[in-house]
C-alpha cells in the first residue's frame, strides 16, 4: 500500500474534519471511503429497508396476538364476502351454502360412523350385527358422496368467482388510478402507496377468496366435529380441546416462525432480484459489459444466494424442530385425551361406539387444527395490506380530475391566460406565478428561459393537467374550471422530450395520440408522420405499419431516441387537436430531422384553427415564431417577436434576457477566439434582417451573413439567399471570425443548429 492510501484509510478513520494530503478541501463532500459494501452486511439484511413500502406488513401476523388476530377475523371475512358478492352474487350464494352443506354432511357422517359402530359392537352374532350397521353405512357412504358433490359444487363455484373478484378488483384500481390528477401521480408518497397497492394489496386480494373458502372450510369441520361430540358425550368437549390445544400452539409458533422467515427471505429475494435483473437487462447490457462490471455483480448476486440457502435451510430446520416439539406435546396430550376416552368406555359413561366416533372425531380434528391456524395468520397479515389498497382506491377516488358534466366545445379561437399562479402541493414556493398571455388560433408561441423557470408547467395547465391555483385560463368565453378537465385534456396534443415508447405496433403508436390503438384513420396517420420524418422510419421497418416497436416481442424492433421523437411527434400532429405543444421534441434527432420537424410544424401547411406552442433552450428554432414568451421564476419577463426581443434592453440599458441567451448561444456558434463585437452584432442583425425580409445591416469589417443559414427555416424563405453588407464582397462563412456556414441552403444540419456549425466542423 503506497503512503497516500494509508493517508486516506487514516483520514477515513479519523473522520472528514482532519484534512488529509488529498482531502478535497473546500468540497462539500468529505472523501469516499476506500471499501464500501455494495449492500448491508451483518444479521439483519433488511433492516435499512424496512420503511420500504414492501416491508411495511411483512411478518406482522407473527408479531400481533392470536386474541387479536381471532378478534378481527370476522370482519375480515364480511369484507371478502362483500366483495365476492359484489363480483358474482350467485357463485358467491352457492358457495356458501355447499359449504355450509359440505361440513353439515361431514358432521352426519360422524355421527353415521358412530351409529354404524355402535350397531357392529353391539350383542349378537356377527352377521346380525352386520345386517344391524348396514343402513348406517349406506349412510356413510350416501353423506360422503354428497360431501364430495358439495365439495365439487365449492370449487366450481369458487372457480367461477375468483377470476371475477381479481377482475373486478384490477380494473377498479387501474380505472381510478390512470384517471387521478397528475399532480398527486407527481407525489413520491403517492406513487409509493399505488405500487404497494398493485403489487401487495391486488395480490392478496385475488387470494382472499380462496382463503376464506379453506379457512371456512376447516373452521366449519372444527366445529361439526366439536357439535358431534358433545352430542355423543358432553366430556368429550374438553378432551378435544386436550387434544387439538398443544397442537394448536405448536401449529402458531410454526406459522409465526414462517411469517417472520418469508419477511426475511423476502427482503433477500428483493435483494437478489436487483442484481439478476442488473446481469440480464438489456437497458444495463452495454454497460455492464463497457465497464467489466460482470463479476462484482455476480460476485454480490452469490452474497445474497448464500444467505437465501442459509435462510431456507434455516427455515427448514426450524419448521422440523417445532414439528417434532407440536408431535411430541400433541402426542402426549392425544395419548391422554385417548387414555381418558378409555378409561369412559372401559367404566362405562360412554359406549364403546361412541368413543370410536371420538377417536375418528379427534384424529381429523387435529389436521383441520393446522390448517385454521396458518388461514387465520395468512388472512390477517393479507387483510392489512388490502386495507391499504381500499385506502389508496378512497384517496384515488377523491383525487379524480376536476368533472363538471360539461365538455368545452371543440376548437378554441383564443386561450386567455389571466394572472395564473400555480403551486406544487408540498412545494415551498410557486412555480408560476401572475403568468398572463393571449393565444390566437393560427399562430406559433414559444416558451423559453432557463431551466426550472415555469415554461412545462405552463404548458401543462394550458393542457389542462394541472388547475391554477389562483387566476383563470379561458378558451374562448369559458374557464377552464367550468368543464371536465378531460375535455380539455382532449383537445392538447402535447409532444415531450422523452416521450413514451409504446410497445405497441407502429401504427398504434401514431393512433394512441387520438386515444385508440386498434382503430386508424389512415390519411391523417400518413399525413401526420409524412410531417414529422416518421415516415421514413416506418418505411424502413420489417413490417411497416405493424411493426411492433418492442424488443420484447417476437419481430419487435427497436428504434433510436431521435426516431422515436419523430413518431412522438407525429402521435401529436395526429391528434388533431386544438393546441399542439411542443416541449423540446426534437432534442435527440439529428440537425437535419429536427430542421424538418420545425419546417412542417412552424411553417408548413400551419393549420389556421391550431395553436402550436414551442418550448425550448435552442433559440435558433423560436425565431419565427409569432410570440415569444420568456420565463424567469415563474414569471413572464419579456415577450414578443424576436425582433422585438432582440431589441429590447433593460431599464438600466443593459440586453434583455432573450437577446442575452441568444447572443450567447450565437457566440458558441463562432471561431474561436470569440468572435468581435461587431461581427456577433452582424450575425444577429443578419438574422433580424432576414425575419424582417429586408436587406441586411452593414457590418463592421465588411461581413456578410447567408441569414437562412442562421434564421432557421421560415415559410417563404429563400434558403439561397445571401444578406450582404453594401460594402463587403466576402460572405461571413467565408470571413475568419464570422463562423458561419458556407454552402447551399440545402445543408439543412446547419439550419437546425442554433447557428450553423463552422464550415470544417463536421
Ligand atoms: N412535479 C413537480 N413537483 C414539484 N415541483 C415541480 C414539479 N415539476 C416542476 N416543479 C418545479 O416547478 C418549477 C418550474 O418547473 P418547470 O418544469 O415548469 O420548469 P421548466 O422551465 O419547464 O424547466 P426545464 O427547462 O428544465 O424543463 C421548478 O422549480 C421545478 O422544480
Amino acid at each position: 500500500m503506497s503512503d497516500t492510501d494509508n493517508d486516506d484509510s487514516q483520514n477515513h478513520h479519523e473522520g472528514a474534519d482532519v484534512p488529509g494530503p488529498r482531502q478535497n478541501r473546500g468540497a462539500l463532500l468529505p472523501l469516499p471511503p476506500a471499501r464500501a459494501a455494495a449492500a448491508p452486511e451483518g444479521e439483519e439484511v433488511g433492516d435499512e429497508l424496512q420503511s420500504a413500502y414492501w416491508m411495511k406488513w411483512e411478518g406482522e401476523a407473527a408479531r400481533t396476538s392470536v386474541w387479536r388476530i381471532l378478534g378481527r377475523l370476522p370482519a375480515i371475512c364480511r369484507r371478502v364476502l362483500g366483495l365476492a358478492y359484489r363480483a358474482d352474487a350467485r357463485a358467491t350464494a352457492a358457495v356458501v351454502v355447499f359449504q355450509i352443506a359440505s361440513s353439515l354432511m361431514s358432521a352426519f357422517g360422524l355421527l353415521a360412523s358412530v351409529r354404524a359402530l355402535s350397531a357392529l359392537f353391539a350383542q349378537g352374532a356377527t352377521s346380525e350385527r352386520i345386517h344391524h350397521a348396514l343402513p348406517s353405512l349406506g349412510l356413510v357412504a350416501g353423506l360422503m358422496a354428497a360431501q364430495g358433490l358439495l365439495d365439487f359444487g365449492v370449487a366450481r363455484g369458487q372457480a367461477a368467482l375468483t377470476p371475477k373478484v381479481r377482475r373486478a378488483v384490477e380494473q377498479e384500481f387501474l380505472r381510478l388510478s390512470c384517471h387521478v390528477r397528475l399532480e398527486a401521480v407527481d407525489d413520491a408518497a403517492f406513487a409509493d402507496e399505488a405500487h404497494k397497492a398493485n403489487d401487495r394489496g391486488l395480490y392478496y386480494m385475488r387470494q382472499a377468496v380462496p382463503q376464506l373458502v379453506s379457512l371456512a372450510h376447516a373452521a366449519l369441520g372444527l366445529t361439526g366435529a366439536a357439535g358431534v361430540l358433545a352430542v355423543l358425550h358432553p366430556l368429550l368437549l374438553p378432551l378435544l380441546f386436550l387434544s387439538v390445544i398443544p397442537q394448536g400452539y405448536a401449529a402458531v409458533r410454526s406459522a409465526r416462525a414462517q411469517f417472520l422467515s418469508h419477511s426475511r427471505y423476502s427482503t433477500l429475494q428483493r435483494r437478489i432480484r436487483l442484481f439478476t435483473w442488473l446481469l440480464l437487462d438489456r437497458d444495463s447490457a452495454p454497460e455492464v459489459r463497457a465497464s467489466t462490471a460482470q463479476r462484482a455483480l455476480l460476485e454480490e448476486h452469490e452474497r445474497f444466494a448464500r444467505r437465501i440457502e442459509e435462510e431456507d435451510a434455516r427455515l427448514g430446520r426450524q419448521e422440523a424442530n417445532v414439528a417434532l416439539w407440536g408431535r411430541a406435546v400433541g402426542g402426549l396430550a392425544v395419548g391422554a385425551t385417548y387414555a381418558a376416552l378409555a378409561w369412559m368406555t372401559a367404566t362405562g359413561w360412554m359406549p364403546l361406539a361412541a368413543g370410536g366416533g371420538a377417536f375418528l372425531a379427534i384424529r381429523s380434528s387435529r389436521g383441520t387444527l393446522v390448517s385454521v391456524v396458518l388461514a387465520m395468520h395468512q388472512m390477517y397479515e393479507h387483510a392489512l395490506w388490502i386495507d391499504d389498497l381500499e385506502r389508496h382506491l378512497e384517496r384515488c377516488r377523491a383525487l379524480q380530475p376536476h368533472r363538471t358534466g360539461r365538455r368545452l366545445a371543440k376548437g378554441v379561437k383564443t386561450i386567455t391566460v389571466t394572472d395564473v399562479h400555480y403551486t406544487y402541493p408540498e412545494a415551498g414556493r410557486d412555480a408560476l406565478c401572475g403568468v398572463s398571455m393571449t393565444l390566437a388560433a393560427g399562430s406559433t408561441v414559444a416558451f423559453v428561459g432557463a431551466n426550472g423557470s415555469g415554461k412545462s408547467t405552463m404548458a401543462k395547465l394550458l393542457a389542462g393537467l394541472y388547475v391554477p391555483t389562483k387566476g383563470s385560463i379561458c378558451w374562448d368565453d369559458t374557464e377552464v374550471r367550468e368543464v371536465d378537465a378531460e375535455s380539455i385534456q382532449a383537445q392538447v396534443a402535447m409532444v415531450l422530450q422523452d416521450p413514451v415508447a409504446w410497445p405497441l405496433s407502429a401504427l398504434a403508436n401514431v393512433t394512441i395520440g387520438a386515444g385508440t390503438i386498434t382503430e386508424a384513420d389512415p390519411q391523417r396517420a400518413l399525413a401526420a408522420v409524412t410531417e414529422s420524418g416518421a415516415d421514413k422510419v416506418i418505411a424502413s421497418l420489417p413490417q411497416q405499419w405493424s411493426t411492433p416497436l418492442s424488443k420484447r416481442f417476437k419481430n419487435g424492433q427497436e428504434l433510436s431516441g431521435g426516431n422515436w421523437a419523430k413518431v412522438a411527434v407525429a402521435r401529436g400532429l395526429y391528434q388533431d387537436a386544438a393546441v399542439l405543444v411542443l416541449d423540446e421534441p426534437t432534442a435527440s434527432m439529428d440537425a437535419r430531422a429536427e430542421h424538418a420537424v420545425y419546417e412542417a410544424v412552424l411553417h408548413g401547411e400551419r393549420r389556421q384553427d391550431r395553436i402550436t406552442i414551442l418550448i425550448s433552450h435552442r433559440l435558433s428554432s423560436v425565431t419565427s415564431c409569432d410570440m415569444i414568451y420568456v420565463f424567469r421564476d415563474g414569471r413572464i419577463i419579456e415577450s414578443g417577436t424576436h425582433q422585438d426581443l432582440m431589441n429590447h434592453t433593460t431599464t438600466d440599458g443593459q440586453p434583455g434576457e432573450y437577446r442575452a441567451m441568444f447572443t450567447l448561444q450565437a457566440s458558441a456558434y463562432q471561431t474561436p477566439p470569440a468572435p468581435s463585437e461587431s461581427a456577433e452584432r452582424c450575425v444577429i442583425a443578419a438574422r433580424d434582417a432576414h425575419l424582417m425580409r429586408k436587406p441586411g445591416p452593414e457590418c463592421a469589417a465588411g461581413h456578410t451573413t447567408r441569414a437562412d443559414a442562421e434564421a432557421g427555416p421560415g415559410p417563404k424563405h429563400d434558403r439561397t439567399e445571401k444578406v450582404r453588407a453594401p460594402d463587403g464582397p466576402a460572405e461571413c462563412a467565408s470571413s475568419p471570425g464570422s463562423g458561419l456556414a458556407a454552402g447551399s441552403g440545402e445543408n439543412e444540419g446547419a439550419d437546425a443548429a442554433p447557428f450553423p456549425r463552422r464550415e470544417g466542423s463536421r
